[in-house]
């Protein structure tokens, strides 16, 4: 795998008021890598993303990007490193041209006809160069915001929700626009509340909640580990208990028992293998079902699973 070039150790913030934001955060990410972020409302995502940036003055802990310590060698850091925050912000009746430019001063860049236009044209927003912000739809303002971040050539790319409140189309077209970056070896870190997205786009998955990471793996070593399939048998006799022919199965009775669910399966085809033997024992030993329908859990099952767990641990506690 590649270097690491985001080392965040036993990060910490606590806002004014007592707020604790982020508590204890460990977190590496490699060169190249599309790392989602998935976290609840509230649960962190923003101050991390503000501590990597310097927006967020850290508590405690330590951010090492491209090998130096943040607080020490803060300008060389912050250069490689772009932001395309939640909240649209420009002047709105500035020309999209002329933001981009800007923002690419603003990192003490010199100017970059070149660089600029190939940013534009790469978003789509060429011809719309001249065009005043306000003009523009809400994806398209969100573009802006990305040739912003990308003016200054990051290396590293925060985007936070980068798709919230745009619609399916623009969604896939901004996924798409993630997709050539990564081919350009931008190393990417997302937010998001759609899992969907995280599921399309990442090679790994962080999951936080409540100011502490619950959770980080490849996304398909996630689907392995914590994938479930599900399989719902339509009983037309009612059943008393799981018949022992099938005790060695993970099954339960719901629906005062006219219905058979399996829940099991590992996210590798296991659960599936299992449904389709039930239904062969089941024919075999006279175990009559009207139907069988089977899923197998997603993403956002598992996020789901993952914190209402500790939700309820905590309540236990
Ligand atoms: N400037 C601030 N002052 C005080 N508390 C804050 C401040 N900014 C955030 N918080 C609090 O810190 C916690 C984490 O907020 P944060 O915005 O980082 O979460 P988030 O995961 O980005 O949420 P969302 O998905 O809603 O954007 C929340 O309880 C929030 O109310």
């Amino acid at each position: 795998m590649n270097e690491p070039i985001l080392e965040i150790r036993g990060l910490e913030k606590t806002y004014k008021g007592g707020v604790q934001a982020l508590g204890g955060v460990d977190l590496t990410i490699r060169r190249g890598e599309i790392f989602a972020l998935l976290g609840p409302n509230g649960a962190g995502k923003t101050t991390l993303i503000g501590a990597v940036c310097g927006l967020v003055n850290p508590t405690g802990g330590t951010i090492h990007a491209f090998g130096e310590d943040i607080r020490q060698n803060w300008k060389r850091a912050r250069r490689k490193i772009g932001l395309v925050p939640q909240e649209l912000s420009f002047d709105m009746f500035d020309k999209v041209i002329r933001q981009v430019r800007y923002s690419r001063g603003m990192f003490g860049l010199p100017a970059d006809e070149a660089r600029i236009e190939e940013v534009l044209r790469s978003l789509s927003l060429w011809d719309k160069r001249d065009a005043q912000i306000r003009e523009l739809s809400g994806g398209m303002k969100r573009r802006v915001m990305i040739a912003k971040a990308l003016s200054h050539e990051p290396e590293l790319l925060f985007l936070d929700e980068p798709t919230a409140g745009v619609d399916v189309e623009l969604r896939r077209d901004m996924w798409r626009q993630i997709d050539i970056l990564r081919g350009q070896g931008v190393t990417i870190i997302l937010t998001t509340h759609y899992i969907e997205e995280a599921e399309e786009m990442a090679d790994r998955v962080g999951v936080i909640n409540k100011g502490k990471i619950l959770l980080v793996d490849d996304k398909n070593a996630i689907m392995a580990k914590l994938g479930r399939t599900e399989a719902h048998f339509t009983l037309p006799r009612p059943l008393d208990a799981v018949p022992p022919v099938l005790a060695s199965y993970p099954l339960h009775l719901e629906g005062e028992g006219t219905r058979l669910v399996y829940r099991g399966g590992d996210g590798t085809g296991k659960g599936k293998r299992e449904v389709a033997e039930l239904a062969q024992i089941m024919a075999r030993e006279g175990i009559v079902f009207t139907e069988f329908d089977t899923r197998d859990s997603t993403l956002e099952d598992i996020f789901v699973d993952l914190v209402e767990d500790r939700q309820g641990e905590e309540a236990a506690a």
